[in-house]
């Protein structure tokens, strides 16, 4: 099933392209999603989003950090730390603020702070034209992570228009969306890389798909933590040209950034410099050097600016501290007339004035009531679509996976071996060992397979999924319920095939409805091996961890299960063969492999009582049951399994709801 339209055709892309000629058709009241069409009706949201000014006063976040961190001899429980100390600005629509200081300075926690996301511990106002951060904003802020987190098997359309389909609101029908992909496309220039899979592109390409993937709802407000890091300087300068075409359309940019170019630095409208959380300039970045100058630190001549700035900042403590002390004599403060004087104040005319409060210019009549009137929509879309689409991307993402000809060539390759070591055994008692081997065989290895892949699965997925929901782009149970669905049958296949292959090679029952039968638990005890894997992956954020528990676990459970050992220990065995999720599977295909009341040659009556003074003679196939100790029937132990199944799974999905995967990070 594809919801990605692959062949976009021409028609379509230029339509796309030539957007900004058009007019609107549609105009919402509390949504900054306009459409626009075109004379070949074709639509496309308007570029144009509304105009948000972001003004920020006194903002400051403390946190308690646990004091054996810092210092194991402590004896207090936690240890308060400021991140963020008094900082004030205001960022207005068509600008691009750079936020700079040394590495720890509190560059990501202030943009963090700002998006509204990590608000704990955080005093001061922050308001988005008049009005302060509310959930509903979430659609209208945008912001880039430092990480270019994606799926990186899917090309850079398949990206961006499974986040358009999952992002972009339900009032919009699917060939909109797919008509702003091929806009962001273009704005973004990533046009020639459209249809490579992102793991290909570069470094400067792969940060215009992680800004593209944000700008895909037309926010206003666009943070960026660091998007130029590890960039060349082409690279670089070219994303700061896409950044200042959309400060053009009236966005309002707001950048943390380490070293610049001295191009790119005086390309900013505001410079921000911070220092242990504090601000110590603000102001156009040309009037950093003679601000600095004015406090005594001149800059040798043809020196790159931004690197002269942060070779201050990053200089000893001291300098920091008459830097930090220096800002607070000489920052103007919009409301206050009052200005002291005890420190040099020559500096004061290089720096901006910081807001004392909300002073948003609400005559542009661009502003918009942000917070709307009306009870929006938690999500974009409702469940069902988003299970759809998030279906329709877990099912190609493990497809990929999954049917590489490696695989294919384990599963049969090991088939082939497995029928060649069972070959065509005898109905006749000596085959009875080799028979339950066969069946611990294959209810061991398929299970152990999948379980081991999928504790891979959440730790590898848990970043990006933990980045699109903190853009409020789906549920958590629709993406874990499209996954489950799609990848399940996908991990089906191949022990099927090898189950045709080496079943009917070792002779084991020629009864279709047994080997179906038999196929059914071996599928079934797949399943619960991918649900227990995928709750340790969810629940043990270290993978090392997860594996030594996974390995602990299926070891122990394969010893409790009695398979090793006859004579376990009475108080070890008697609850522990009930936890072994191997045993159902056995115990029921063991009994299904000698049902249908075959004749069996007897031999010498070392498993079956009957031949012992008999060995020319026959039994029935079912008398072999008496050699092992079977626990349930059938039925039962095809439900204990399937109430495994959904145990397992559900407390994978409460695992991944309930144990965030950050680190503490603010
Ligand atoms: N949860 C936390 N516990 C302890 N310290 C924290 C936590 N979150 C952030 N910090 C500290 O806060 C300070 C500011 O961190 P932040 O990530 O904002 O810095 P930054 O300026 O973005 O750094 P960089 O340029 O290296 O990315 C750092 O010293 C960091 O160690």
């Amino acid at each position: 099933m594809s919801f990605i339209n692959e062949g976009f055709n021409d028609t379509e892309q230029k339509t796309a392209s030539h957007s900004r000629k058009e007019h609107y058709i549609e105009m919402r009241e509390v949504d900054t999603l306009q459409t626009q069409v075109s004379d070949d009706g074709a639509r496309t949201l308007a570029a144009l989003s509304s105009h948000i000014t972001v003004t920020f006063h006194n903002v400051s976040k403390v946190i308690n950090v646990p004091a054996k961190m810092i210092d194991s001899s402590s004896k207090e429980r936690f240890i308060e730390r400021k991140l963020l100390d008094q900082v004030s600005g205001q960022i207005q629509p068509g600008q691009i603020v750079a936020l700079m200081g040394p590495s720890g300075c509190g560059k990501t926690t202030l943009l963090n702070t700002l998006a509204g996301r990590a608000l704990n511990g955080v005093t001061g106002n922050i308001w988005f034209n008049d009005q302060s951060y509310d959930r509903s904003m979430k659609r209208k802020l945008a912001y880039v992570l430092q990480q270019d987190l994606f799926f990186e098997q899917l090309t850079v359309k398949q990206q961006l228009t499974y986040t358009g389909l999952l992002r972009l609101p339900s009032h919009l029908s699917k060939n909109d969306k797919l008509a702003q992909v091929e806009q962001i496309i273009d704005q973004l220039r990533i046009r020639k890389c459209a249809n490579t899979p992102i793991t290909l592109i570069s470094g400067g390409e792969k940060k215009r798909v992680n800004i593209g993937t944000e700008l895909l709802t037309n926010p206003s407000v666009i943070f960026l933590d660091e998007p130029t890091s590890g960039l060349d300087s082409t690279s670089a300068v070219a994303l700061i040209d896409v950044l200042r075409e959309l400060a053009m359309q009236g966005k309002t940019i707001i950048t943390s950034i380490h070293q610049p170019s001295s191009q790119i630095f005086q390309s900013f409208d505001q410079l921000i410099l911070l220092a242990d959380g504090k601000t110590i300039f603000m102001g156009k970045p040309l009037d950093a050097l003679p601000y600095f100058a004015t406090l005594g630190h001149q800059s040798p001549p043809q020196y790159n600016p931004a690197d002269y700035v942060m070779d201050l900042v990053n200089q000893d403590m001291k300098i920091r501290e008459e830097l930090k002390e220096a800002y607070l004599q000489n920052k103007i403060n919009t409301n206050d007339k009052t200005i002291s004087n005890q420190y040099s104040t020559a500096g004061r005319q290089y720096l901006l004035a910081e807001p004392s409060g909300n002073v948003a210019d609400l005559t542009n009549p661009d502003n918009v009531n942000l917070i709307s009137t009306k009870q929006e929509n938690k999500w974009p879309i409702g469940f069902l679509p988003q299970l759809l689409i998030l279906f329709s991307r877990a099912f190609r993402l493990s497809g990929k996976a999954q049917f590489t000809r490696l695989n294919f060539i384990q599963a049969l390759g090991l088939a082939v071996v497995t029928g060649l070591c069972w070959l065509r055994m005898d109905l006749a008692e000596d085959t009875i060992p080799d028979r339950s081997s066969f069946i611990f065989f294959i209810m061991v290895f398929w299970p152990l397979h999948t379980l081991y892949n999928s504790l891979l699965s959440f730790p590898l997925e848990r970043a990006v999924i933990e980045k699109e929901r903190a853009s409020g782009s789906y549920r958590l149970s629709s993406y874990f319920l499209a996954k489950s669905l799609a990848e399940a049958p996908l991990k089906l296949i191949l022990p099927i095939l090898y189950l045709l292959i080496a079943y009917w090679m070792a002779n084991i029952n020629n009864n279709v409805g047994i080997f179906l039968a038999v196929l059914i638990f071996q599928l079934l005890s797949v399943l619960v091996a991918e649900s227990l894997g995928l709750f340790l992956g969810a629940t043990l954020k270290n993978l090392q961890h997860g594996m030594t528990a996974a390995t602990l676990l299926v070891m122990s459970l394969m010893l409790l299960g009695g398979f090793y050992v006859r004579n376990l220990p009475h108080w070890l065995g008697v609850w522990g063969k009930w936890l072994s999720f191997f045993k159902y599977a056995y115990d029921a295909c063991l009994q299904l492999q000698f049902k249908g009341g075959h004749d069996y040659r007897c031999v010498d009556g070392t498993y079956v009582s009957s031949c012992r003074n008999n060995p020319n003679g026959t039994f029935v196939s079912e008398d072999a049951l008496e050699y092992f100790d079977v626990g349930l029937n059938i039925g039962l132990n095809f439900l204990v399994l399937f109430a495994m199944f959904v145990v397992f799974r559900f407390f994978a999905y409460l695992s991944l709801r309930f144990i965030k995967n950050n680190s503490g990070r603010t």
